[in-house]
Order: C-alpha cells, then sequence, then structure tokens
C-alpha cells in the first residue's frame, strides 16, 4: 500500500505525515499566550519574517509590471466566477502583465491558468495552511509564504493594479486593504477593479447607502474603484492607470491601447 502523499512546505523545508505540526507560522506567532516564550522565540522569528521579504524581494523584483488578481479559493472550474477569473488572466497576459494570485485553487486557479495558457508570466505566492495544499498547477513562478502580512507585501509592491473577483473572507480582506492604502494614500494612482457587479451589488450598495452616506467614508470614496464585469473595460482602466504614472495623458494612453490592441 502507498503512503499517503500529505506534505507541507515551510521555507526550504519539506514536512510529511507525521511531521507536519497541527498549527502555521501564523497561528504561533499571533495566538501565542506564553509570555515567556517571546523574547527568544520571537527574536527567531523575525529572522524567518526578515527572510520570507527578502525571498520574496529578490524573486519578484525581476518581474515584467504585473496585476494581482484576488478571488475564492471556492468556485469550481465550469462556474460563471472560475470562467471570469480565467478571462481576466488571460487578457491581462496579452496586455503584458505578469498576474499575480495566491497560488491557491478557485478563482485563484483560473486567473493563473488563463495567464499561462495566454503566454503570460503566471505567478503564485501561496500561504501555509493548517491543512495540506500544493500551489495550483498554473503557477509558472511559485513562492511559498509562512506570513500573511509578508505575502501581503509582495501584491501590492511587484503589482501596478488590483482586480477582485468574486469570493469571501480573504477577498473582502484583500479589497479592503487596497482600497485603505489608496485611500490613505500610502500607495499613489493605484488602480483597483472590482468585478462581478451582481455579486457585489448588495455590499456596493451598503457602502453607498450607510458607509458613505453616514460619512463613514469620503463622498468619493466610492470611485477609488472601478466597478465592472467588463474585462476589457478593466484592463483598459488599469492601462489608462499605469500611463499616466509614467507620464503618458489618459487619451493617449488608451490611443496607445487601443493600436496595439489592434496590431495584437
Ligand atoms: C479553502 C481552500 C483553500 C484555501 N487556499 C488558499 N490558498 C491561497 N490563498 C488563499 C487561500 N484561501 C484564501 N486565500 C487568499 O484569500 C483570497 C481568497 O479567500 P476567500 O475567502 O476564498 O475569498 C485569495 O485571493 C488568497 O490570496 C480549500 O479549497
Amino acid at each position: 500500500m502507498t503512503k499517503s502523499t500529505s506534505e507541507r512546505r515551510r521555507g526550504p523545508v519539506t514536512l510529511r505525515h507525521e511531521a507536519i505540526p497541527p498549527s502555521t507560522a501564523d497561528q504561533k506567532l499571533l495566538d501565542s499566550r506564553a509570555r515567556s516564550d517571546w523574547k527568544t522565540r520571537d527574536a527567531w522569528r523575525a529572522l524567518r519574517i526578515l527572510s520570507e521579504f527578502v525571498e520574496g524581494f529578490e524573486t519578484l523584483s525581476e518581474l515584467p509590471p504585473a496585476v494581482s488578481v484576488f478571488g475564492s479559493a471556492r468556485f469550481k472550474p465550469g462556474s460563471a466566477h472560475y470562467d471570469l477569473g480565467e478571462r481576466v488572466g488571460a487578457a491581462l497576459a496579452r496586455a503584458g502583465y505578469a498576474v499575480i494570485t495566491g497560488g491557491g485553487p478557485g478563482v485563484m486557479e483560473a486567473a493563473n491558468k488563463g495567464a499561462s495558457d495566454a503566454g503570460g508570466v503566471s505567478v503564485g505566492l501561496g500561504i501555509e495552511l493548517p491543512f495540506e495544499q500544493s500551489l495550483n498547477e498554473w503557477v509558472d513562478l511559485g513562492i511559498d509564504f509562512r506570513y500573511f502580512f509578508a505575502r501581503k507585501t509582495m501584491f501590492v509592491k511587484y503589482a501596478n493594479g488590483f482586480v477582485v473577483l468574486p469570493g469571501g473572507f480573504g477577498t473582502m480582506d484583500e479589497l479592503f486593504e487596497a482600497l485603505t492604502l489608496v485611500q490613505t494614500k500610502k500607495v499613489t494612482r493605484f488602480p483597483v477593479v472590482l468585478m462581478g457587479r451582481a455579486y457585489w451589488s448588495g455590499l456596493i450598495e451598503w457602502m453607498r447607502g450607510t458607509m458613505a452616506a453616514e460619512s463613514a467614508i469620503g463622498p468619493n470614496d466610492l470611485d477609488l474603484m472601478l466597478i465592472t464585469d467588463d474585462v476589457d473595460e478593466a484592463v483598459q482602466y488599469i492601462r489608462t492607470a499605469d500611463s499616466e504614472l509614467h507620464g503618458l495623458p489618459a487619451e493617449q494612453a488608451a490611443q496607445q491601447a487601443a493600436a496595439e490592441e489592434a496590431g495584437s
């Protein structure tokens, strides 16, 4: 009888079967209640955290311009949301962008598949989870992180924009982190595209009718993101923001993109 293939990678270390610990590095860092532990253990942790930043910076700094795509780990191939993810990944790749996802299943896999099939650079930034998981098969360049916050830095630092597809808590966290960074001007001219109008309509309605109405956000804060179902519009929005950042007026950028699209 063959042994089961349960496996966990922790940095350069591979753990299998009984060697897999019941908790993750994030859990140990955030969940620790034993004060006596903190001094020595957290000092070592700081070095491991630093090494994740170094690994990420070294690996990703050579990427072409990239877009981070977020979405549910749970939608299956054949679903409308998976299909949207695949089309977005492909369109971004055709526009010359590397596609960065969380490297997991569902919509992340769809975007990686679209990018890879279209001949683009398909990147997955995986995260250690308490259950077995490996990067999806469409990731061509992958890094496994132990710490969520180190991984999140990479999604922002190496992307020229975010596309957020239908998803759950993880996706919401990524959407609102992006919007907070733009709102507080921690990142400038950073396009955020929310795709799947019907899926997000209740949330958008609530943001408009409650958040904005009660002044918890500014009157123009909902304009910090483009909400669309149109893949071409999403890509064009990112390209225009990109060109503006690099000094081209919006109109000229749109003309240039249209000319390139016609020639492709
Ligand atoms: C639930 C299952 C696997 C989870 N695997 C993940 N792998 C990589 N990244 C993930 C995973 N789960 C969440 N993320 C991150 O959050 C976003 C999706 O979260 P949601 O709650 O599913 O919307 C995604 O963009 C990732 O960055 C078993 O199938």
